[in-house]
């Protein structure tokens, strides 16, 4: 179990070290394009499930989609803060 600035510090690490086998370290050498469809496709999954599956799946769905989110964000360099000043 981990908080959500945890995985986005964790997944800022991924970035400076690039580890190999790490999925993150795919995605950001993909780039912007790929992370995005990943994003498009999570919230689509996100939406399924909050109409057709458990609470279990919906919490699932959901934390994957917050983990590509964080990953597009440290793939363009924007801070946490910069999107917290916009809540
Ligand atoms: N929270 C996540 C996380 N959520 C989702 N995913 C990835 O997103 C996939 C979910 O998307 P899909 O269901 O579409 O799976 P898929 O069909 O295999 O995906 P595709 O290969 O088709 O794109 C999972 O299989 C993971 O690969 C995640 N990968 C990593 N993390 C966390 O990120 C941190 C760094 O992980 P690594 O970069 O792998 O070391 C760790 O704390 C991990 O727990």
């Amino acid at each position: 179990m981990k908080s959500f600035d945890q995985l986005f510090e964790e997944l800022l690490q991924r970035n400076e070290e690039r580890p190999v086998g790490s999925r993150s370290t795919e995605l950001l050498e993909q780039g912007v394009h790929a992370i995005g469809k990943k994003i498009v496709e999570e919230a689509a999954e996100v939406w399924m499930a909050a109409e057709h599956e458990s609470d279990e799946q919906l919490a699932l769905e959901a934390s994957q989609l917050i983990y590509h989110l964080q990953l597009i964000l440290i793939s363009r360099g924007i801070p946490l803060s910069k999107v917290e000043e916009k809540l």
